[in-house]
């Protein structure tokens, strides 16, 4: 996925500017801790290796999914471009829609978001957690062991492996984690040069969304590992965000919406995130089953 997403960017970048641009592959912690990412997630698995590289200047700039970043900002590192964000929902593989998969029925996924959504919709499936690539998560399907995965429709897409899709989830069945199916370019923040190169992909409705989306997780102080979803759907001159935080059981939610202007999309996100706490969203983060 790493490298199908990197060698579109390089493609777009080369055809913007006309620069060649060389692939550096770098396996991360991420890809190789077989720990749950809602363990170990949140801190930048995916992320660290490479910003290490680029402040020791081995690479010019790196292509992260937007998803998997942190939400402190690094020292001395920018996020140079987000370019067009793809289909931001998560996706039901297997042989079932939602509705057909039989009682009890197993699904895998390791994100506590989708599993508290999964809950909340099907109380009586045996939801079991899973890591590994996509690739690994969908074989556990054809091996048997599961009935079903939710994976990102975008991420599905990148691989080439929708067919094997049953069900896309709308935002208002399962809402994405902030930053679904959106890229995020990395460089120092001392090459201006290069910064502007990048920017030639960047996509500002995107990263408008992206934003609002991100600055909820923030203010919750919530990391992969916290049952959040928030999206903002880009209109012409206005956004609209809507995040919720669901309990591990999926059995009570706070869902909330605004919108506004995308140039005010951390203000959008802030406000949100602040009601949120305000109705108790704290409490049902903590709460487990
Ligand atoms: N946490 C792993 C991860 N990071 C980005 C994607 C998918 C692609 C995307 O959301 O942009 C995935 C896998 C998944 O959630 O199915």
């Amino acid at each position: 996925m790493a490298t199908t997403q990197s060698g579109l960017v390089a493609d777009a970048l080369t055809q913007r500017t006309g620069h060649a641009v060389e692939l550096v592959g770098v396996t991360t912690e991420g890809d190789v801790s077989r720990a749950l990412l809602a363990q170990i997630g949140g801190t930048g698995v995916f992320v660290n290796e490479l910003r290490d590289r680029l402040l020791a200047g081995e690479v010019d700039f790196a292509v992260h999914s937007l998803k998997d970043l942190p939400t402190a900002d690094p020292e001395g590192i920018v996020l140079a471009a987000t370019p067009r964000r793809d289909d931001p929902r998560d996706a039901l593989c297997g042989p079932f829609k939602l509705a057909d998969l039989p009682r009890g029925a197993r699904v895998g996924t390791g994100s506590p978001r989708r599993v508290a959504q999964l809950r909340a919709m099907r109380p009586d499936l045996d939801v079991v957690p899973i890591r590994g690539n996509a690739d690994t998560r969908l074989r556990k399907i054809t091996e048997g062991d599961l009935d079903a995965v939710v994976l990102a429709y975008a991420g599905l897409r990148r691989i080439g492996r929708e067919e094997e899709i049953a069900e896309i989830f709308e935002p208002d069945q399962m809402l994405p984690a902030p930053g679904q199916g959106a890229l995020a370019l990395e460089c120092r923040a001392d090459r201006s040069e290069l910064r502007e190169l990048l920017g030639t992909v960047d996509d500002p409705a995107t990263r408008a969304a992206v934003t609002a989306e991100r600055t909820v997780l923030a203010v919750l102080e919530a990391g992969c590992s916290a049952p959040v979803g928030a999206y903002a759907a880009e209109g012409e001159q206005e956004l609209r965000l809507t995040a919720a935080v669901v309990a591990h059981d999926g059995s009570r939610q706070i869902r909330l919406s605004a919108s506004g202007h995308p140039d005010q999309a951390e203000r959008i996100g802030r406000e949100l995130a602040a009601e949120l706490l305000d109705r108790g969203a704290d409490q049902l983060m903590g709460e487990r089953d």
